[in-house]
């Protein structure tokens, strides 16, 4: 049970066409609070017919949502931002109970979607064109801006509010529609916030929100030709899955998928900062975001003080069910999530590293943050994104080591590197496959940049004046004049 100061924005209905609906065949799937297993409600179990019902709605809403200027399309934008930040106790209340987030990083979380609003609403109005000098005095050349249309959204669990948000801010910005597939773990966070963009008078049709059978919907999303984009968040597999099925009607894509970041710490660093860095590029979210330090490079000479140092704040990590105050690492999102961890944590002591904190299971989903050292590139935590709270901690001896061991695997998304010397950190900010570089910082999102990966970390950009234009669609205008 949740309790809600308005307690209708906890919604069992899926948003279509500015209706609230069921399944057709009255199916639900419950939802759960990954902090103890409890059932908080349940969401309608929709299907391919209904999603295809969503895409006609969304097609239909289409050319009165486009011929509003971007203006007015702005100003519904930024009464949605005024809505998160209205009922963002509420929001951040349902989003730690299916989500497991301590309060404080969901409150957070709403922030940061509503961010994402405020800034495309504003970067909708800049979405401008060009006039071309002709080569010939009879023609005119020009190039508008125009939107692309139907777009698809499939969104992860580990942040069910900002992912939305990161989608919709542009595709309505550009006068675009949307349908939304949030995870099946965190179904109400997405549906509060589609009742919220009701309530900021964005007309029925222009987004809906479809909760059940992911593979049915993905289906419907990616085969039919009304929809001209989508938009994915979430694991490369599944990023890959989609793609193969778009290709057949040649759909634009945006992949935002998995992560292998580097965490980088040279000897010159200041190490308090380092430790900082590192506590909140590999512990937030419980270490479930795509962004999170997966491997811990330290150089030699300050190697055994950094260790000594992490292990000294990972003991003090807090770990319970994020609805308690001062919680600062939940629950991972199911068993199977803390169950791969400790397989990697096993994998790495079994070859060889030592583990100097953590990795005990408690419950079904809760496990004690880890940190190992003698970490080594044959080890699974080297290769493969860990997605929870465990830090595997590489010693290296000069740049040219930690480059290649950084940029050794088929992942690009962020990358972290603590140094003083301006040489050094030009030199890795430019020598690191990945497509975000953090210099002395271990947090980089923001919706001012642009946020993505390189190789199997995705393809486009999200947020920044960049993240418009994968909702936006080039004419080039060739005009012959008397
Ligand atoms: N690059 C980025 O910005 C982010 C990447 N991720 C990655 O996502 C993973 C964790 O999130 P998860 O939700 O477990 O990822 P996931 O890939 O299993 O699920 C993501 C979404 O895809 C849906 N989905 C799964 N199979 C599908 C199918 N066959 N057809 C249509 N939809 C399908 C799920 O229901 C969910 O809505 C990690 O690998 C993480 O690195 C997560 C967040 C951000
Ligand atoms: O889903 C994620 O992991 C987010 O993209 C990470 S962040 O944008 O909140 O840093």
């Amino acid at each position: 049970m949740i309790t809600l100061k308005d307690a209708t924005l906890q919604r069992d209905a899926c948003l279509v066409g500015g209706a609230w609906i069921g399944a057709d065949d009255n199916q639900f799937d419950d939802v759960t609070n990954p902090a103890d297993g409890s059932v908080l409600g349940r969401v309608p179990r929709l299907g391919q017919a209904e999603t295809l019902r969503a895409i006609d709605a969304a097609e239909e809403a289409l050319p009165a949502w486009q011929a509003r200027s971007a203006k007015e399309r702005g100003a519904m934008l930024r009464r949605w931002h005024d809505l998160l930040l209205e009922h963002q106790e509420d929001l951040a209340v349902l989003m730690t109970a299916e989500q497991g987030k301590p309060l404080a990083e969901a409150r957070g979380e709403i922030g940061f979607a509503a961010s994402f609003f405020e800034w495309f609403a504003e970067e909708g109005r800049r979405a401008y064109g060009d006039v071309i000098p002709s080569p010939q005095s009879d023609r005119r050349l020009l190039v508008i801006k125009q939107p692309v249309g139907v777009c698809a959204a499939i969104t992860p669990w580990n942040f069910p509010a900002a992912m939305i948000a990161r989608k919709a801010g542009p595709a309505l910005a550009a006068g675009c529609t949307i349908v939304i597939k949030p995870a099946g773990q965190t179904p109400y966070s997405a549906l509060a916030m589609a009742l919220l963009a009701q309530r900021a008078g964005i007309p029925d049709g222009v987004v809906n929100v479809v909760t059940g059978d992911a593979r049915a919907i993905g289906r419907a999303m990616t085969e039919s030709p009304k929809v001209r984009k989508l938009t994915f968040t979430g694991s490369t597999g599944v990023g890959k899955l989609l793609l193969r099925q778009c290709a057949d009607s040649v759909k634009k894509v945006s992949m935002e998928l998995g992560g292998n970041a580097p965490f980088i710490v040279f000897d010159d660093a200041d190490l308090e900062k380092a430790i900082e860095g590192v506590m909140q590029a590999k512990f937030r979210n419980a270490g479930q975001t795509c962004v999170c330090a997966n491997r811990i490079f330290v150089q030699a000479g300050i190697h055994d003080a950094f260790a000594a140092r992490l292990s000294q704040e990972v003991a003090k990590l807090q770990v319970g069910d994020g609805a308690e105050e001062g919680v600062q690492v939940g629950p991972l999102i199911d068993a199977a999530a803390a169950e791969k961890v400790v397989e990697q944590l096993n994998d790495a002591v079994a070859k060889g590293a030592t583990l100097l904190q953590g990795g005990e299971r408690r419950g079904a989903n809760f496990l004690t943050p880890a940190v190992i050292t003698g970490a080594t590139p044959d080890m699974d935590c080297f290769s493969e994104e860990t997605f929870g709270p465990l830090a595997p901690v590489f010693s290296f001896q000069d740049e040219a080591e930690v480059i290649r061991l950084a940029n050794a695997t088929e992942y690009g998304l962020a990358a972290y590197c603590y140094t003083r010397d301006l040489g050094r950190a030009w030199r890795l900010s430019e020598a690191l496959d990945y497509g975000m570089v953090g210099i002395n910082n271990g947090h980089v999102s923001t919706c001012e940049a642009p946020f993505g990966g390189v190789k199997q970390s995705g393809l486009g950009r999200e947020g920044a004046r960049q993240g418009i234009e994968d909702y936006l669609e080039t004419k080039y205008i060739n005009m012959a004049i008397e």
